[in-house]
């Protein structure tokens, strides 16, 4: 599903700040996967690696078959568009369109026509708990309430890899758990085996993923909290 091999990523001219030094990481067809890692270590450097957004100096990020770096600027946000979904801290919903025509964006930008795409939305929005919220505008819902949106618009068009950056940040602790439980559950209730990659300083909300890993300016290492209590699963 996703490989990074010996990924390196530096950043400025004539005395580069390595950020990632050698990083390689598997994740298999339907596994969830969390990374933490401390402030500025290079998480979001990473998920730009993974999303195609940046090429790294060395080494290889293969996606579902294709090496990203080998993709021109056009091939990489169509394979982003087609095959992945993103939830970030700050929900990211557009505010003059509707829950339903927000949640609907990924299915028009990948040719689906009108009513399709809304008849996807609106399953879509269902599968995470906001059914009768299609016409709500975003200022209209709570802050979990607009994560969900988030969540649904990401997953709508069955994408191939999830990746989360801090998904629960603006959220208080309760709500936080209601949508960790509901990322876990919807990728892997997802069609074609879907995998997740969720980045997130909480050692809490890492704890919902099947394995965690630590990014370190030494590298990636299997992280087990041993202070954290496992979050409970919802129930079936
Ligand atoms: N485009 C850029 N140009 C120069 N330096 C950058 C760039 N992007 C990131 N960096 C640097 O790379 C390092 C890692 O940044 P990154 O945002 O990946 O960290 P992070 O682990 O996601 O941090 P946080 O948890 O605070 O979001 C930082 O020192 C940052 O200043």
């Amino acid at each position: 599903m996703l490989a990074l091999n010996s990924v390196t990523k530096a950043f400025g001219g004539a005395h580069p700040h390595v950020v990632l030094r050698a990083i390689s990481l598997t994740i298999q067809p339907g596994e969830y996967v969390a990374i933490m890692g401390e402030s500025g270590v290079g998480k979001s450097t990473l998920l730009n690696l993974i999303a195609g957004l940046d090429r790294p100096d060395g080494g290889r990020v293969v996606f579902d078959g294709q090496e990203l770096g080998a993709l021109n600027d056009d091939q990489a946000t169509r394979l982003r568009r087609r095959a992945m979904g993103f939830v970030f801290q700050a929900f990211h919903v557009l505010p003059h369109l509707s829950v339903v025509q927000n949640v609907a964006l990924p299915l028009l930008l990948n040719g689906a026509g009108r009513r399709e795409a809304q008849a996807g939305a609106h399953a879509m929005l269902a599968e995470v708990g906001l059914a009768g919220r299609d016409e709500s505008l975003p200022r209209e819902l709570s802050g979990g309430e607009m994560q969900r949106v988030a969540i649904a618009r990401a997953l709508v068009h069955k994408p191939k890899l999830l990746l989360a950056d801090e998904p629960t940040g603006n959220l208080d602790a309760d709500t936080a758990l209601q949508v960790l439980r509901l990322l876990r559950e919807r990728v892997k209730a997802s069609p074609a085996a879907a995998a997740g990659l969720l980045v997130t300083h909480s050692a809490l909300a890492a704890t919902t993923a099947d394995r965690i890993l630590l990014l370190t300016a030494e590298g990636l290492t299997p992280y087990h909290p041993a202070a954290a209590t496992p979050i409970p699963q919802a129930e079936a």
